[in-house]
């Protein structure tokens, strides 16, 4: 639960910004020694995105970049200066993914779209995995595809073989999926299964232009 004594509204009013003491998401993942652990048994080869759901984002840059993450995305939710993380990061030798939370509009992620790498439009409420994919939130996805047709854009949460067309279709490029592959009998099929889709997707957009 946030403390409401500590709100702080920015410019706009949307957003507030959690006191350092608040979380972000209510939960606890893993953190950058996980990361350079994982970069040292897998090596140079993975792509590793960091999808931070914490408050003040701007304090685990550097540790991640030592760590060996390739991206760092943080939500806009959770700073007052995006663009001073996003020079930080680019720095600091990463890529960068502005992450918004459902409740949040494509217009608040637009003006920073040209400066970042990845747009993450989460389909659940940050926080846990196994939660009700969100088809409400493809609008999103469709506009940032048409506003920038070469943006990578991630969709995250209730991502699975039941769901993969509409984010496909709607022009994501990046998928998050947890529970649909972890608990399947074959994750393999599933994420090609999931790869396939929104390649095929993919293709027939570039054909269509
Ligand atoms: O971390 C989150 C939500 O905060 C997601 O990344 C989920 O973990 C994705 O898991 P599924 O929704 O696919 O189970």
């Amino acid at each position: 639960m946030l403390n409401t004594k500590s709100k702080k509204y920015c410019s706009h009013r949307h957003f507030f910004y959690p006191h350092q003491n608040t979380h972000f998401v209510p939960n606890i993942t893993f953190g950058h020694p996980v990361v350079e652990s994982l970069r040292k048994q897998l090596g140079q080869d993975p792509f590793f995105d960091m999808h931070m759901m914490v408050s003040r984002p701007e304090q685990w840059v550097k540790p991640m970049a030592v760590a060996g993450a390739n991206q760092y995305t943080f939500h806009l939710e959770a700073t007052e200066n995006p663009g001073a993380l996003i020079k930080d990061i680019r720095e600091n030798g990463m890529k960068v993914g502005l992450a918004i939370k459902p409740g949040t509009t494509v217009e608040y992620l637009a003006p920073w779209a040209n400066q970042i790498d990845m747009a993450l439009v989460m389909t659940v409420e940050p926080g846990f995995g196994g939660q009700k994919f969100m088809e409400d939130m493809m609008p999103k996805v469709h506009w940032l595809r048409t506003q920038f047709p070469s943006l990578d854009i991630e969709v995250d949460g209730g991502v699975g073989p039941d769901t993969i067309h509409k984010c496909a279709e709607a022009g994501a490029n990046m998928i998050v999926s947890g529970s649909a592959i972890m608990r399947s009998e074959d994750p393999r099929s599933v994420i090609n299964l999931l790869r396939n889709v929104c390649s095929e997707a993919a293709q027939k957009r570039s054909l269509d232009r």
